[in-house]
């Protein structure tokens, strides 16, 4: 990522591009959704074996960008330029009515098959020449074997000949569905993800865009995939919530939160430690600028009103009293006070506010006459097809914690929706984060609509008292302002923040997070995984996330693989 590097003259009109390095050029890039600026005077370039990691909070624009650079939205102003060829895996699949995995994998492996069908078309005219005859687009020799080289160029560039072997080994790595005639609209999301996953890796474009590809791997895939991008020979752009695999593959980071100076800020951090230790360290100084010039606001605003006050006690001296003294006096305190107000206003624009910090909610109240009997109690898992373990106890005290790890499919979240029906009373409140949501979201439902609904049914079912419940605006995971839109506009880490958010409304004595980490920002994530250390509310968390892992490795750990 050069920023404002000059980019290679355009090739000319009709010019062969399969040999020319993937390359996007993105300039000033703006974008707005109707009424929500996005993106403000994005440049960005990606080249050779580029590594870029896109962060930045919920809602900041990362998928936005991710779909501007591959041509899929339209910026607003600014200019983008691609070349060579491109691939993205999107956040969010939608899948077409009736078109079946088989359909999708010939699509995914007509540019190699194409390569091939050029390189054999090649060869073939070139030996037609050879042989002596008269080839009938009028090539000369040294023609047709420059385009037996063009075209050999091509199929080594994409690998064509490895691409069927490619696919298929992802398709097994990724534990992606093999069954051919299945439509796409009858897989899970995270089924539909893996095929196109692995997909976009057979591809080998120039350029790949990946937006969360983590998010439906097991702990075997994320390092499949790791792997695969550590050595794959184009550039690769990619939006993650896996601080793991920014480590592993990224140099260079482009974070679109807003900063101290107003655009977005880059890193080049070989290290996610050394991101988040560069971030923090200008965060910090954001917050300290700001508090030193509120401060000084405030004073500026005292002596201001001091001036004024002084004005309208000249204003009115005692009757009698030196006219002319007073007249001079009352135009030192004008003039002060407007000085004093000049200054205000300049100071006023100077620094804007910081982000706001995340407020962990202090949960881990007791249900009701409890007494020392544990909040949840399993003896075994039988679910028919899913999970036997027999040889499971689990039973949960409040503070208690508990990882659940796993290859994909061995049944956590069929244990964690076991362990959601657990309580041992009726007043236990067992609060779950689903790994995709089971919000119903009705029309253009706000936020506040949707956490007023959720807190009405609650009562109604008498599982909290109202001043048991945390304010949803006061947890601070969305503004009010993003709480205040209508849910379907929110950005998918958006309205994983509500789902996280509605959970701790209700201030639930055990919390049960399936994947918590998916979709959320870095940031976010970091300060979770501290506030789960200390929350007083039994936890039980699934999750692939190495990272989190490491960090609560001296957890009761229970691993299904
Ligand atoms: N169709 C839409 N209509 C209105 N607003 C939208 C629409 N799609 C996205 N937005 C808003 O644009 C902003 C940027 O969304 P985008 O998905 O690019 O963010 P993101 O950084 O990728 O978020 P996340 O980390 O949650 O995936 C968000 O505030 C989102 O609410």
């Amino acid at each position: 990522m050069v920023p404002g590097a000059d980019l290679p003259p355009e090739p000319a009109a009709g010019a062969r591009m399969s040999t020319t390095p993937g390359l996007i050029a993105a300039r000033k890039v703006t974008f707005a959704y109707p009424g929500r600026p996005v993106l403000a005077d994005v440049s960005l370039t990606v080249s050779g074996r580029n590594r870029i990691g896109l962060v930045g909070e919920n809602g900041s624009g990362k998928s936005t960008l991710l779909q501007i650079l591959a041509g899929r939205l339209e910026p607003a102003t600014g200019t983008v330029r691609r070349r060579g060829t491109l691939t993205m895996v999107a956040q969010e699949l939608q899948a077409v009515p009736h078109e079946t995995l088989g359909d999708l994998l010939a699509a995914s492996m007509q540019r190699s098959r194409a390569a091939q069908t050029r390189m054999e078309e090649a060869a073939a005219r070139a030996a037609a020449i050879d042989a002596g005859e008269v080839d009938p687009g009028g090539r000369t020799r040294a023609g047709a074997m420059a385009e037996v080289a063009d075209a050999v160029a091509a199929y080594e560039n994409a690998r064509a000949w490895d691409a069927d072997r490619e696919l298929d080994e992802a398709l097994t790595r990724f534990g992606a569905p093999r069954d051919l005639g299945r439509p796409l609209t009858e897989m899970s999301v995270g089924e539909r993800y893996r095929v196109h996953l692995a997909c976009a890796l057979a591809e080998r474009s120039d350029v790949l865009l990946l937006d969360e590809p983590t998010n439906h791997l097991d702990l075997a895939a994320i390092e499949h995939l790791t792997a695969r991008l550590e050595e794959w020979p184009g550039a690769v752009v990619l939006v993650t919530h896996d601080r793991q695999l920014l480590d592993d593959v990224v140099s260079e980071i482009l974070d679109l939160d807003s900063t101290m100076n107003g655009p977005p800020a880059r890193y080049g951090a070989l290290h996610y430690a050394d991101y988040r230790a560069s971030k923090d360290a200008a965060l910090a100084r954001w917050r300290t600028r700001f508090r030193t010039e509120q401060k000084r606001l405030e004073e500026l605003f005292y002596s201001r009103d001091s001036s004024y006050e002084g004005l309208s006690d000249e204003w009115r001296p005692p009757k009698g009293s030196n006219k002319n003294r007073r007249g001079t006096r009352a135009k030192q305190h004008v003039t002060a006070a407007d000085r004093q107000l000049t200054r205000l206003e300049a100071r006023a624009v100077s620094v804007p506010p910081p982000p706001p910090e995340v407020a962990w909610p202090h949960l881990g109240g007791e249900p009701d006459g409890h007494g020392n009997a544990p909040l949840l109690l399993l003896p075994g898992a039988h679910v028919p097809g899913r999970l036997e373990r027999p040889d499971l106890m689990i039973s949960l005290e409040r503070e208690d914690r508990l990882l659940l790890v796993g290859p994909n499919g061995r049944g956590k979240s069929t244990l964690l929706g076991l362990l959601a029906q657990a309580g041992t009373a009726p007043d236990v409140r067992v609060g779950v984060l689903w790994q995709e949501s089971r919000l119903e979201i009705v029309g253009r439902e706000t936020g506040f609509d949707v956490a007023t609904r959720v807190v009405l049914a609650e009562l109604a079912r008498g599982g909290v008292d109202a001043d048991e419940l945390v304010p949803i605006a006061a947890t601070g995971l969305l503004s009010e302002e993003d709480l205040d839109r209508p849910v379907v506009d929110l950005s998918v880490g958006q309205r994983r923040r509500l789902d996280l958010a509605l959970v701790l409304m209700t201030a639930p004595h055990v919390l049960l997070l399936d994947e918590p980490t998916n979709h959320l920002a870095v940031d976010l994530v970091d300060s979770m995984t501290g506030w789960l250390r200390w929350v007083a509310c039994a936890v039980v968390v699934a999750t692939h996330d190495r990272l989190m892992r490491e960090d609560y490795a001296d957890w009761p750990t229970i691993d299904l693989g």
